[in-house]
């Protein structure tokens, strides 16, 4: 549920990646400024360096005031800004810069960066929930399996773009031999073997496969989405329900509901995973819980 606010957010952070998206990121900070300007607010911008910019984001934060802090760049910037302001009043702001985008799109935030900063002075503020993965914080998807290798082989290689994903996917495709999972929830328990197995607090991935279909960010539980491994026949029926909001049609899909849940990989201490869009390692068990309302996030007003 949306909050209607009517406090004015006259002091704005904005964390600008150097490194995101393919525009001049001096010209966004004059279109940023002279727009803030323009309306009375005050911006202040703030560049990641991609070395500890949690800790030194989180410290800037102690020391500053702020009525709003945004993310101007991809999915990996949302989670760090989302994750400095986790617990706290001051709500998140996205201006879109990645590939993906994913939060921002689940959010109904416009995609074009220019449109986004209306939400500077056009927004309610909707407390969403977050999650914890072996201690690492997640605000939008994460998952094991075959997803998570591609955003790792993504993230070593020098191309960007849905291109790039693509051509690496069906690559590793051919290759590729799932794990066995043994999920268990507060309500039931699954083992089996999975092509890849998303933890979804959100609904849809960046590329617009929608993974979780009906789900709520602010529900109190999240959902473990598997997709169990299929015949190539199967694939085409798959990838149509993943973009039209059928996930659970198939018969080599399930979905498990739950505030806490545990996942165990047997055979495995070390497993990849991605998380927002990152790539890491977890150790096993890996255990997931929920921080019901935990982040407050600025959305258009009309929703
Ligand atoms: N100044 C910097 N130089 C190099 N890397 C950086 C810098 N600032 C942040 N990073 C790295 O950028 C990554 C986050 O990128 P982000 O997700 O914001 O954009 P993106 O990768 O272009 O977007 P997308 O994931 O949607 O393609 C993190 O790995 C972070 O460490």
């Amino acid at each position: 549920m949306a909050v209607p606010t009517s406090a004015t957010l006259r002091t704005l952070l904005f964390v600008l990646n150097p490194v995101s998206g393919d525009i001049s990121k001096a010209e966004l900070e004059s279109a940023i400024t002279a727009y803030c300007t323009e309306r009375g607010r005050r911006a202040r911008f703030y560049h990641t360096t991609g070395k500890n910019d949690l800790q030194h984001l989180q410290r800037h934060l102690q020391q500053h005031a702020y009525d709003a802090v945004f993310a101007a760049g991809g999915d990996g910037t949302v989670s760090l800004v989302a994750e400095a302001l986790l617990g706290g009043l001051v709500p998140l702001g996205i201006l879109p810069l990645g590939s993906g985008n994913g939060l921002s799109k689940d959010l109904g935030i416009p995609q074009d960066p220019q449109e986004a900063l209306k939400l500077t002075w056009q927004h309610v503020v909707r407390p969403i929930d977050t999650l914890q993965i072996n201690g690492r914080f997640a605000a939008h998807l994460a998952d094991l399996g075959f997803n998570a290798l591609i955003v790792e082989r993504f993230d070593q290689g020098d191309t960007r773009g849905p291109g790039a994903y693509v051509r690496i996917a069906t690559q590793e495709y051919l290759s590729y031999v799932p794990a066995t999972y043994q999920v268990r929830t507060e309500h039931e328990q699954w083992e089996g073997a999975a092509f890849m197995l998303t933890i979804a607090n959100a609904r849809t991935f960046g590329s617009n496969v929608i993974i979780n279909p009906d789900s709520q960010l602010d529900d109190g539980e999240f959902e473990i989405c598997v997709i169990e491994p299929f015949p190539g026949t199967a694939a085409p029926g798959i990838l149509y329900n993943l973009y039209t909001a059928g996930f659970d049609a198939s018969e080599y899909t399930r979905r498990l509901q739950g505030r806490q849940v545990s996942i165990r990989v047997p055979g495995a201490t070390r497993v990849l995973c991605q998380i927002d869009g990152e790539p890491c390692y977890l150790t096993t068990p890996i255990e997931v819980t929920i921080r019901p309302r935990s982040l407050r996030v600025l959305v258009p007003a009309a929703l």
